[in-house]
Parts: C-alpha cells; sequence; structure tokens
C-alpha cells in the first residue's frame, strides 16, 4: 500500500484554518478531519461523549482533553487507509501526547497572522452552524446576503468572534500552543507561514505539500462522514 499522509494545521482564531484545510484537502485528496466538527456531529448525534461535550461548549469552554481524545483518537484510529489533515486537534499539549501514541504525523502547518488581521477576519466572518461552512463578508461572500450557499438556510456569527472575546482567546492559543509547537519543532516537522493573506500564504503552502505527498494518496477527495 502507498505511504499515508498525516497532518494537523495549527494556528489562532481566524488564522485561516479551516479555509486553507479546504484547499488543501480538495488540491491534494487528503481527508479533512476537523475537530470542531467532530464535537458539533457527536452533540447532534446525542452520544455520551457529544451531550458531555457539550455542557462544557455551552458555557464558553474548551472541552477537557480526556473528552476530546475520547471523541477523536477511535476515529483517527478508523482512518488506518486514509490520508488525512485535521483542524483544531491537538488543542493542548496532553492531546498532543495522545495523538503521538496513535500515530505518526508527517507534517505540521502552523499559521502566524497578526492580531490586527485576525480581529479584522472574524469580525467579519459567517458560519453555517450545521455544516460548518465559514464565509468573510469582504473575502469569501455568500451568494445570497447572510444565507448558506448550498442549503440557503441563515448564517450566523459566534459570539466569541466579537472583538472582546479575541485578545482572551487569543492569549489563550499562545500559551496552549508554545509547547505544543515546541514538541513539533523538536520532531523535525513543523511549518510556519506567516502573512497577512491567505492567497498569499497558500502557494508556499502548495509547493511544501506538493513535495512531500505521495501521488497516489491524491485520489480520495471525500470529506469522510461520520459513522
Ligand atoms: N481540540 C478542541 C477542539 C474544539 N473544541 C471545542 O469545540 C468548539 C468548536 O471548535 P472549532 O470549530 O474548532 O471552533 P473555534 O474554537 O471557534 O475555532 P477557530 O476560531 O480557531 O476556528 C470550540 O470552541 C471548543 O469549545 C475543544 O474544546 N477542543
Ligand atoms: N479578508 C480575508 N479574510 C480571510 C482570509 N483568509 C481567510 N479569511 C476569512 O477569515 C475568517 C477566518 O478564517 P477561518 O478559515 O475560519 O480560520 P480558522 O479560525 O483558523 O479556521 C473566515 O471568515 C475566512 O473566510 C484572507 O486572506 N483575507
Amino acid at each position: 500500500m502507498a505511504k499515508l499522509f498525516r497532518a494537523v494545521i495549527m494556528g489562532p482564531p481566524g488564522s485561516g484554518k479551516g479555509t486553507i484545510s479546504e484547499r488543501i484537502a480538495q488540491s491534494f485528496g487528503l481527508a479533512r478531519l476537523s475537530s470542531g466538527d467532530f464535537v458539533r456531529e457527536n452533540i447532534a448525534a446525542n452520544t455520551d461523549a457529544g451531550v458531555l461535550a457539550k455542557t462544557y461548549i455551552e458555557r464558553g469552554l474548551l472541552v477537557p482533553d480526556h473528552v476530546m481524545t475520547r471523541l477523536l483518537l477511535p476515529r483517527l484510529e478508523e482512518m488506518t487507509r486514509h490520508s488525512w489533515l485535521m483542524d483544531g486537534f491537538p488543542r493542548t499539549l496532553a492531546q498532543a501526547k495522545a495523538l503521538n501514541s496513535t500515530c505518526d504525523l508527517d507534517l505540521v502547518i502552523s499559521l502566524n497572522i497578526p492580531y490586527e488581521t485576525l480581529k479584522e477576519r472574524l469580525s467579519d466572518r459567517w458560519i453555517h452552524p450545521a455544516s460548518g461552512r465559514v464565509y468573510n463578508m469582504g473575502f469569501n461572500p455568500p451568494h445570497v446576503q447572510g444565507r448558506d450557499d448550498i442549503s440557503g438556510e441563515p448564517l450566523i456569527q459566534h459570539d466569541d468572534d466579537k472583538p472582546e472575546a479575541l485578545v482572551a482567546r487569543l492569549r489563550h492559543y499562545k500559551d496552549v500552543a508554545k509547547p505544543i509547537i515546541d514538541l513539533y519543532k523538536s520532531k523535525g516537522i513543523l511549518h510556519t507561514f506567516s502573512g497577512t493573506e491567505t492567497d498569499r500564504i497558500w502557494p508556499y503552502i502548495n509547493s511544501l505539500l506538493s513535495t512531500k505527498i505521495p501521488s497516489t494518496s491524491q485520489t480520495d477527495t471525500q470529506r469522510i462522514p461520520m459513522p
């Protein structure tokens, strides 16, 4: 079997993880895994871990490590035949260590985006909650204002995307991400991209991945649904 490829994308809220993951999934045929989507799907399906996760998210808290790992690791273990890119996990060093014991990552992309840029982007971010599709009124607006392109359902804004909440979220990100970034740096798999525009960062990510991803894994273009 061809060698599989496993990658993680990290960055503060609004750094473009979702946008870039989507492009990577489309260009390279990796399965795109979003931990936020997993959490939402588990909440919708009323699984034990979903019910537990909901009690934290409702209070604007991060879901504890043992719940996140219980949600995600079995899912990753099912993906033994797929190349994948994970967005939103690991979010703590404990999650990174748990992930380490499940699989060997090939590459970690870390996005380094100035605070002012994050603030502007998030104040303009609109989300289709059911699918996780993300829009930005300037960068990628929906075809019809306030409506999801595919379902036509209303778009919403997250309270924690407001500038007041952002400072605390960014501080938190910096504190928890630092040891994870150090860990991946020491493993020699960390690649950091800095800038203010996704379209200018993307060619560098694209050419890096072109050198790393075996062409045979560029065949599976599906986003893998939950069982
Ligand atoms: N490793 C993770 C991933 C997700 N979550 C929870 O799931 C929610 C949704 O995750 P996500 O879609 O990644 O959204 P954001 O936190 O808004 O991430 P970002 O702004 O970086 O896109 C988070 O707010 C958090 O409560 C978590 O606790 N731990
Ligand atoms: N103006 C602008 N908006 C962008 C750019 N890249 C992404 N966005 C938007 O910024 C917001 C945050 O991006 P997202 O991919 O959700 O980031 P994440 O929180 O790291 O997953 C979304 O509304 C995107 O549509 C960019 O280069 N310029």
